[in-house]
């Protein structure tokens, strides 16, 4: 790869045996609101690269469950106008198209009524046969939060859900819970109550799409798999960390489920938090999924908490103009589309590191990434006579979530020329020059893991509610007022000012957005 005048060979193994994954076992998705946005955008598009890159298993359905009255023909032509717009692949695969159409079926019923999911169970006998899906499933719920009680409870009368006591169960059954992950600390705790009295915790995935990010799930191979970094990624060598999720988009039509929810709910409870926990954990003892979640779950317990009147000085909530006049969002609203905050983690590798997390909406581009700063040379050598340029930039590292998915390293480099000039360069790895291959969408690796049973990158019991146990004290300032203003910012800035004003009390700016 060549980047600023370094070239960076790409040794990629994948033939090696430890890295390859498993084919998932035969099974049946069931999708419960198939015909919402996130199925049409996300999960159909997931499951039909999947099918195209031949990656599901040989017997393999999908049954949509909607209170829609659609009939097969019906449901397969909304799959397809959503494929037109949102595949990865562009045009649309008709091969493919041909090839995956098949495997997908339709059943109307309420949410609520034991007599839909009766004939449920039977149409999921009859295509278990019919498929050879052997009777393992997935049931999906890409459904609004308010009726994951109502589904659960809907499966488990009508015997669709039987607890799993041993790993290799068959034939097994899962559940992939959407975020958020209840409203607060008090229904998260209810919702796990619920899910636990049907199932083991080994069959519930809650899903939080970007811990499927590549990006995301480099960050512990680029700390772990590299001797380098890791020495110098502690309170000794880090200045502070930021994380930003930023978007240009707005609600875009889901502003219903967006003014119930906010910002905090929506982006940082689970996200940014799950990115803040992958960059702050200590090593695992293994790759496992329990070793990982109990390293992440650590970082959560060690997050100083914030609450009543200390969140006006920690926590700055905007709304972008315009919001109020979305359709779905009430007059009044004071719901929060944008967030600043600054967090401490309580623990011996980060003692007095800060981390300053932002997201939002409608703000001047869309920007995902995690920047280390480091601190600054202890002394200043070049600023003798000769020397033109005196202020050493400390380097930072820049994790790039998306888009131009790499890494980069910021640092200072002498200007060719007989006088001391000092002047920053960048090292740059990006993935799409350097592996020449189309990075895969998060949700085609995390159904991919959930056929496959492996929970590595969902969000544990334990680690949703710490996590909720943080923001929620948050939530009830705000909610109160004690929490301090919500400000308001125009469209395609980078958010309220207050937002700066939070780092400049600590002598730091925001990474330009
Ligand atoms: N959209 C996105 O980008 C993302 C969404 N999520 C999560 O995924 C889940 C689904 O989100 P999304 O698809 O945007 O939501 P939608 O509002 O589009 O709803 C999804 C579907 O749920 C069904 N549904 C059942 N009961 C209700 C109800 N009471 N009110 C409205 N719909 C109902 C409907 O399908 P039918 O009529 O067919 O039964 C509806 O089409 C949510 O938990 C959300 O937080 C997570 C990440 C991103
Ligand atoms: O979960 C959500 O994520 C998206 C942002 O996802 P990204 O993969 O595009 O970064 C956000 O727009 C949405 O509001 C939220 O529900």
């Amino acid at each position: 790869m060549e980047a600023q005048g370094l070239h960076i060979e790409t040794h990629p193994r994948e033939g090696d045996p430890l890295l390859r994954a498993a084919r998932p076992d035969p099974c049946t998705v069931v999708l419960f609101g198939a015909t919402g946005d996130l199925a049409q955008r996300k999960l159909f598009p997931a499951l039909f690269e999947l099918s195209r890159a031949n990656l599901l298993p040989d017997h393999f359905a999908v049954v949509a469950f909607s209170r829609s009255q659609l009939d097969d023909e019906a449901f397969r032509r909304h799959v397809k106008e959503g494929l037109q717009k949102f595949a990865r692949t562009q045009p649309l695969d008709e091969a493919a198209w041909q090839r995956f159409a098949p495997r997908l079926e339709g059943i109307s019923g309420g949410y609520d009524d034991p007599a839909s999911f009766a004939r449920l169970r039977e149409r999921l006998e009859k295509v278990a046969q019919r498929e050879g899906t052997q009777g393992n499933q997935l049931y999906y719920l890409a459904t609004p939060a308010s009726t994951f009680p109502q589904i659960l409870h809907g499966l488990a009368d009508a015997g669709l859900l039987s607890r799993e006591e041993r790993p290799d169960q068959k034939p097994w059954r899962r559940i992939v819970i959407e975020k958020p992950f209840g409203h607060d600390l008090e229904s998260a705790k209810e919702l796990n109550r619920e899910l636990a009295s049907v199932l083991d915790e080994k069959q519930i995935f809650r899903i939080d799409h970007y811990l499927g990010k590549e990006t995301v799930q480099n960050i512990l191979v680029f700390r772990f798999a590299n001797a380098i970094f890791e020495p110098l990624w502690n309170r000794n060598h880090i200045d502070h960390v930021e994380i930003t999720a930023a978007e240009s988009i707005g609600v875009e039509g889901r502003a219903g489920f967006y003014d119930e929810t906010g910002v905090i709910r929506d982006m940082v409870q689970n996200h940014l938090l799950q990115v803040l926990a992958l960059c702050a954990m200590e090593p695992p003892v293994s790759f496992a999924a329990e070793d990982i979640r109990d390293e992440k779950n650590k970082v959560f317990r060690a997050l100083r908490p914030v609450e009543g009147r200390e969140v006006s000085r920690s926590v700055v909530v905007g709304q972008y103009e315009g919001y109020l006049q979305e359709k779905g969002v009430k007059p009044d609203s004071r719901t929060p589309t944008y967030v600043a905050m600054k967090l401490s983690v309580d623990s011996w590798r980060w003692e007095g590191v800060p981390f300053y997390l932002r997201a939002g909406k409608k703000l001047k581009k869309r920007m995902t990434e995690v920047s280390i700063h480091f601190k600054s040379v202890p002394i200043g050598l070049f600023a003798g006579e000769g020397a033109t340029c005196q202020r050493l930039q400390p380097n930072v590292l820049t994790l790039r979530i998306q888009p131009q998915e790499g890494i980069a390293l910021s640092f200072e480099s002498k200007v060719p020329g007989e006088d001391v000039n000092i002047a920053g360069v960048t090292m740059d790895f990006n993935y799409a020059e350097s592996f020449q291959k189309p990075v895969p969408e998060a949700y085609e690796r995390l159904l991919l893991d959930c056929m496959r049973g492996n929970a590595t990158l969902f969000a544990r019991k334990d680690s949703v509610e710490q996590a909720w146990a943080y923001v929620t004290p948050i939530l009830q300032a705000l909610d109160s007022g004690e929490g301090g203003t919500v400000h308001t910012y125009a469209s395609g800035t980078t958010g309220p000012q207050a937002a700066s004003a939070l780092l400049a009390r600590d002598g730091r700016r925001w990474t330009q957005l």
